[in-house]
């Protein structure tokens, strides 16, 4: 599917963030058909939420698994296979050449899309140099983009402030999905590089992963329907 074949409401990915199956099945129930695209990382997933993934996929939605796959390549490539069998349409893997590889053997012919997360978006420059990384974000983001294209990767995570830069180096091969996305006026926790979900997909991003602004609004979904909005008005 080509970024102008995305269905603005599709474009929204919200994780499932929460403590407990009941309480990430609730929250579907409580969003309903705004949302169409679920995201489940390590809360959920080591809280038993993995079948959901199954679940949710048989309901009709789609899944991205964040289990931000990083290991030797064997046991990346296998636990790919896994993966690809529980039929989530997105799983990620840190950008590492040869977990990148793993992944991209793992999933065959299964459809799943890997999905490199170049620079988690709590970083910024003094954190990658804490980490003894000698590249500030955007050169790390941008080698990790040029890694994973040779690789067969299908998709990159970054912050919305580097989509412009990796849209001129991947073009529209490669799915763009942005976390790191706050309303106008929304509290930033522990992101460092952040952007309105408006600014983001006009910057280029194909997908927005919003997550606090949404769960713990006092209305979730109107939260959902406001974001889907400010998605549609972006895109024209
Ligand atoms: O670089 C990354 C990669 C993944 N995430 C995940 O996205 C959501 C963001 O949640 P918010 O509540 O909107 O901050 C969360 O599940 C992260 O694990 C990321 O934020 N940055």
């Amino acid at each position: 599917m080509t970024p102008a074949e995305i269905a603005p409401k599709d474009r929204l990915i919200v994780p499932l963030d929460l403590p407990s199956v009941d309480a990430a099945e609730a929250m579907v129930a409580r969003l309903g058909d705004s949302v169409t695209f679920y995201k489940i990382g390590y809360q959920l997933a080591y809280a038993g939420g993995l079948p959901l993934i199954t679940k949710l996929a048989g309901s009709g939605k789609k899944v991205f698994a964040d289990l931000k796959m990083h290991d030797i390549g064997n046991t990346v490539a296998r636990g790919t296979e896994s993966v690809a069998r529980l039929g989530a349409t997105f799983l990620t893997v840190h950008a590492y050449p040869q977990t990148m590889k793993a992944a991209v053997e793992g999933r065959g012919t299964s459809g799943l899309k890997i999905l490199a997360v170049t620079v988690l978006t709590s970083y910024n420059d003094d954190d990658l140099h804490a980490a003894g990384y000698r590249f500030g974000v955007s050169e790390l983001v941008e080698a990790r983009a040029q890694q994973a294209q040779v690789l067969g990767i299908d998709g990159l995570v970054s912050s919305p402030e580097e989509v412009g830069a990796l849209r001129k180096i991947v073009g529209h091969q490669m799915s763009l999905v942005t976390p790191g996305i706050r309303p106008a006026g929304a509290p930033t926790g522990d992101q460092k590089r952040i952007m309105t979900p408006g600014r983001a997909i006009a910057a280029g991003a194909d997908y927005l992963v919003v997550g606090r602004p949404i769960l713990e609004a006092a209305d979730p979904r109107a939260a959902a329907d406001a974001i889907q909005a400010e998605i549609a008005q972006a895109l024209g």
